[in-house]
């Protein structure tokens, strides 16, 4: 197996003495589209806060032979690690174009000496295309769909070169062309980097995910395909009983 997959080993987060992620082993590879569900409050936000390096965490995360629990958030992301919140974060007032300058930020010498003798330089070209917002280049971000706000967060993680994403409920209030569209634009980002969503839209994930993993109680509670999540008691009980109890009656 190559270097290029996170590691997740015993990985515990203490709030005050309540254990929000207790012991959590996760192997997280690229080239497939990892889901992370689980009730409210599973802790699914949490790991990816230790992940990226928001919140102190006991254990070990690797990535890359990198150790992250000793590695600051900044340098995290120059690592490769890239995440988007349940709230999209794009500067409203600013273009499509200069939020991807802002977020390009770890080429930006590049890219100034770059505009003055050739204008947009092709990585940001190349990430425009993928999130389908060439055309909408000039627009301020604010005037965006929301659909076309998190696809931008997605470009802004692709500018950056992030070769693990970790997406926070990216389809939350899309429409089902919306969820659709980003399903497909996951698809082919994700077929040559390690992506992670956290969901609750049991549809998406359905249509989606190679692998799921199911977190409880600050724990992990299974993993596997989709079909074998489903067929799990245990999942069921917690949290997928209620979900397909309600697509039996949908
Ligand atoms: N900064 C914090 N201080 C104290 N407790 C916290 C903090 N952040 C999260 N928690 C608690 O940790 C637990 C896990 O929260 P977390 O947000 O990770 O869950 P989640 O699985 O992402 O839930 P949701 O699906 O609702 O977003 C919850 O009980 C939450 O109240």
């Amino acid at each position: 197996m190559n270097d290029d997959y996170l590691e997740v080993r015993g990985v515990c987060v203490d709030f005050d003495g309540f254990r929000a992620i207790d012991d959590v082993d996760l192997t997280l590879l690229q080239g497939r589209l990892h889901f992370l569900i689980g009730p409210n409050g599973a802790g699914k936000t949490t790991l990816v806060d230790a992940v990226t390096g928001l919140v102190p965490a006991s254990g070990l995360i690797r990535y890359r032979n990198q150790d992250l629990l000793r590695t600051k958030p900044h340098r995290i992301v120059r690592s490769g690690i890239g995440r988007t919140f349940q709230t999209a974060t794009v500067f409203e007032g600013l273009s499509v174009l200069q939020n991807l300058d802002i977020a390009g930020g770890i080429h930006r010498r590049a890219w100034r000496m770059g505009l003055a003798r050739r204008g947009t330089p092709s990585y940001v070209e190349e990430a425009l295309e993928t999130i389908g917002l060439t055309d909408l280049r000039e627009r301020p971000a604010g005037v965006l769909a929301h659909g076309q706000k998190q696809w931008l967060e997605i470009g802004m993680l692709l500018v950056q070169d992030a070769r693990v994403m970790l997406l926070d409920e990216p389809v939350a209030g899309m429409s089902a062309e919306e969820r659709e569209q980003t399903g497909d634009l996951l698809r082919r980002i994700g077929s040559e980097r390690t992506i992670v969503v956290i969901e609750h839209d049991m549809e998406f994930v359905r249509s989606y995910a190679d692998v799921v993993t199911v977190m409880h109680a600050g724990k992990v509670l299974a993993e596997g395909t989709v079909a074998e999540i489903q067929a799990d008691p245990r999942v069921q009980e917690v949290y997928l009983g209620r979900t397909a109890e309600e697509a039996d009656h949908a």
